[in-house]
């Protein structure tokens, strides 16, 4: 799949709140605060089931109520369609 122009990528962002370009621009990334642990854990579950249905997966880290994720699609070396999807799914998941 072919990687997104980083203008594409930001107007795409447009669409879904809290978003960024990474750093690098190889990745789009947000910072999930939920209300305390299980809400951070159940939504890492929903993301989880979405990714697998999608065969698409995130770059994440939590601790305790945040959740950080980073989505990139590694087999193109950049930022996709895939992961544009991804993060409306876990939109979704956040309840958003
Ligand atoms: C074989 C399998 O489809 C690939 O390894 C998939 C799995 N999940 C993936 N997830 C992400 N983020 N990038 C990939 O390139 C990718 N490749």
């Amino acid at each position: 799949m072919a990687t997104l122009g980083q203008d594409q990528v930001r107007s795409e962002l447009s669409s879904l709140p809290g978003w960024r370009l990474s750093a690098d621009g190889l990745a789009i990334e947000k910072q999930f605060v939920f209300r305390n642990f299980r809400a951070a854990f159940a939504f890492m579950t929903a993301s989880a089931l979405a990714a697998e249905r999608m065969d698409h997966h995130p770059e994440w880290s939590n601790v305790y109520r945040k959740v950080d994720i980073r989505l990139t699609t590694h087999s193109a070396g950049g930022v996709t369609e895939l992961d544009l999807k991804l993060a409306a799914a876990m939109e979704e998941a956040a309840g958003g």
